[in-house]
């Protein structure tokens, strides 16, 4: 038997845009709804017409603009509200009225200051004016999560009685729990009249974490809407995430009876987009679209799914618009996934013996380093151990010279073979002149890929660790130096890697 459909209205562009600091412009809107449309979402609520010229604007390019999705806009029980907002859904191929007013007690008696007989006259003359102008219209009794279940429904009776099409219960200050929103929608089907007669919304607020946990009780509840948006953006804590209600619907098929017509590939790009547009990064723990969400770093995970996704995955990565799930190594990391990665990265380990040593040194870099990456890989596969005797090039003696207004500058004293050789440099910071006085007497001609400050210990004695990366030709190196001054850290992994560079040379080229 077919499912039933779950109605996704994203609201990112108005509630995601009451997030503080994630105003959006008239283009911005537009770039998000074609990405929303792209994803097959049913209704995309674009915003407050009243609110500004500039939101009535939005509200009519979106209208213009996107043809497979239904458009919204929000608006009070006012007639000019509704007037404003009907007028900028014109161009729109479907549209859609939302109107609503507040139905607890707090809010009408503190913000509203109206009785609630007066509220219920203002929730039905708003639902008649609109219904004159559109087809569509949707109602909210805001603060419906704390309004009484008694008033709740004589008021959700009388605006079905004037054609409302959609009936919404926000949890507008997240203040519910699961069992008991769910509640709330059961109650309301079962004693409002024609309540078969409407489709019943749900949007929920994250202020107790529960948006997404309330809105799937309240599917499971009959609520075939769900209103949410992408990464969960929103008023204060946000709302209901579109991706996690979006994907837990579907990956638990065994417990909804409905699905969504979402594209979930989709999805990180329009996360991303989100993202970019407002300025506010995802968490790299966000369920569906964060950077970690698809990505494993402790060995017996990795090794659980190299041998099959399934163990660790419940869904995969490119099902919602990743490329692909990641194995990050770094130091939880196990044999079986060293060994993939080397494996993909084309170097062969031709014995046991040889994997063991590489990975004892991996072991000892990922100590130092909070992610291994490829570049690592080539450069701990490809280089000798250096020990203290071997040292071609050690650091003597160094002095740094760094204060606002003059070029930083740096004087080192380098045993080479066993001769010294002071060197000065300037450079754009310490550290840059470091290198260029090191690199006077060693003349390496090595590029400098990579330098990382990998971490500082705490307390007075903090020390601090650097990673310089040097290649030459097809070699790469790694040069790992501690210390408590942090330029002088840096000088002692520059060099390090200078000697390993040079191992590297001796070994190909006895000669030398
Ligand atoms: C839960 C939600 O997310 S609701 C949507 C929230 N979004 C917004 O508020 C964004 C858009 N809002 C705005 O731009 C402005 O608030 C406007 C243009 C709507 C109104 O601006 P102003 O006229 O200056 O009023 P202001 O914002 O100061 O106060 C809101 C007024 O609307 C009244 N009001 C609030 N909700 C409703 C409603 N649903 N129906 C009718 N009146 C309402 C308030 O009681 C208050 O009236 P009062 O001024 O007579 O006391
Ligand atoms: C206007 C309604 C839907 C709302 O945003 C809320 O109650 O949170």
């Amino acid at each position: 038997m077919a499912k039933e459909q779950l109605i996704i209205f994203d609201t990112t562009l108005r509630d995601g845009e009451q997030s503080p600091g994630a105003s959006m412009t008239r283009e911005e809107k537009l770039r998000i709804a074609r990405q929303l449309e792209k994803m097959h979402v049913d209704i995309i609520e674009a915003g407050f017409p009243a609110a500004s010229n500039g939101d009535f604007e939005a509200v009519r390019s979106v209208a213009e603009a996107i043809k497979d999705s239904r458009i919204a806009a929000l608006c009070r029980t006012s007639d000019q509200d509704i007037s404003r907002a009907l007028e900028a859904l014109k161009p729109a191929r479907a549209g859609r009225i939302h109107t609503f007013i507040a139905t607890s007690p707090l809010h009408m008696e503190k913000k509203l200051r109206m009785a609630p007989e007066d509220v219920i006259i203002a929730a039905k003359n708003a639902v008649r004016f609109a219904r004159n102008g559109i087809d569509d219209v949707e109602f909210s009794c805001e603060d419906a999560g704390r309004s009484e279940m008694d008033f709740l429904c004589r008021i959700v009776e009388t605006v079905i009685k004037e054609g409302a099409t959609t009936i919404n219960i926000p949890d507008t200050v997240g203040y519910n729990v699961p069992r008991q929103y769910a509640d709330r929608i059961c109650q309301l089907r079962e004693r409002v009249p024609n309540s078969d007669k409407v489709i019943w919304s749900v949007h929920c607020h994250n202020d107790l974490g529960l948006a997404v946990a309330n809105s799937l009780a309240a599917v499971i509840a009959g609520a075939r809407q769900v209103e949410c948006t992408i990464n969960g953006l929103g008023e204060r804590a946000g709302n209901a995430a579109l991706e996690e209600v979006v994907m837990a619907v579907r990956t638990r098929q065994d417990i909804f009876p409905c699905d969504t017509r979402i594209d979930a590939t989709h999805i990180v790009p329009a996360s991303k987009l989100v993202s970019s547009v407002t300025g506010f990064p995802v968490q790299p723990n966000k369920a569906i679209v964060g950077a970690n969400a698809f990505a494993h770093e402790s060995g017996i995970h990795q090794d659980g799914v190299l041998k099959h996704r399934e163990t660790y995955e419940i869904m995969r990565a490119e099902d919602v618009g990743w490329n692909t799930n990641k194995l990050v190594l770094g130091k939880h990391s196990g044999r079986t996934a060293f060994r993939a990665r080397l494996k993909e990265l084309g170097i062969e380990v031709d014995s046991e013996q040889v994997l063991n040593t590489a990975f004892t040194r991996f072991k000892e870099l990922a100590d130092k380093k909070h992610e291994i990456f490829d570049e690592d890989l080539h450069a701990l596969m490809s280089e000798d151990v250096v020990t203290p005797e071997d040292e071609y090039y050690k650091l003597v003696a160094s002095a740094f010279h760094s204060e606002t207004g003059e070029t930083p500058h740096a004087m080192i004293t380098l045993s080479a073979g066993g001769a010294e050789h002071r060197a000065e440099a300037q450079g754009s910071g310490p550290v840059d002149a470091a290198f260029k006085a090191i690199e006077s007497v060693a003349r390496s001609d090595a590029d400098l890929q990579l330098y990382s400050v990998n971490a500082i210990t705490t307390g007075t004695d903090a020390q601090g660790e650097v990673t310089v990366r040097l290649a030459k030709g097809s070699r790469i190196v790694n040069g790992l130096g501690a210390d408590t001054d942090i330029i002088v850290a840096s000088a002692r992994a520059y060099i390090n890697a200078l000697n390993k560079l040079r191992s590297v040379a001796e070994r190909l080229n006895p000669q030398l």
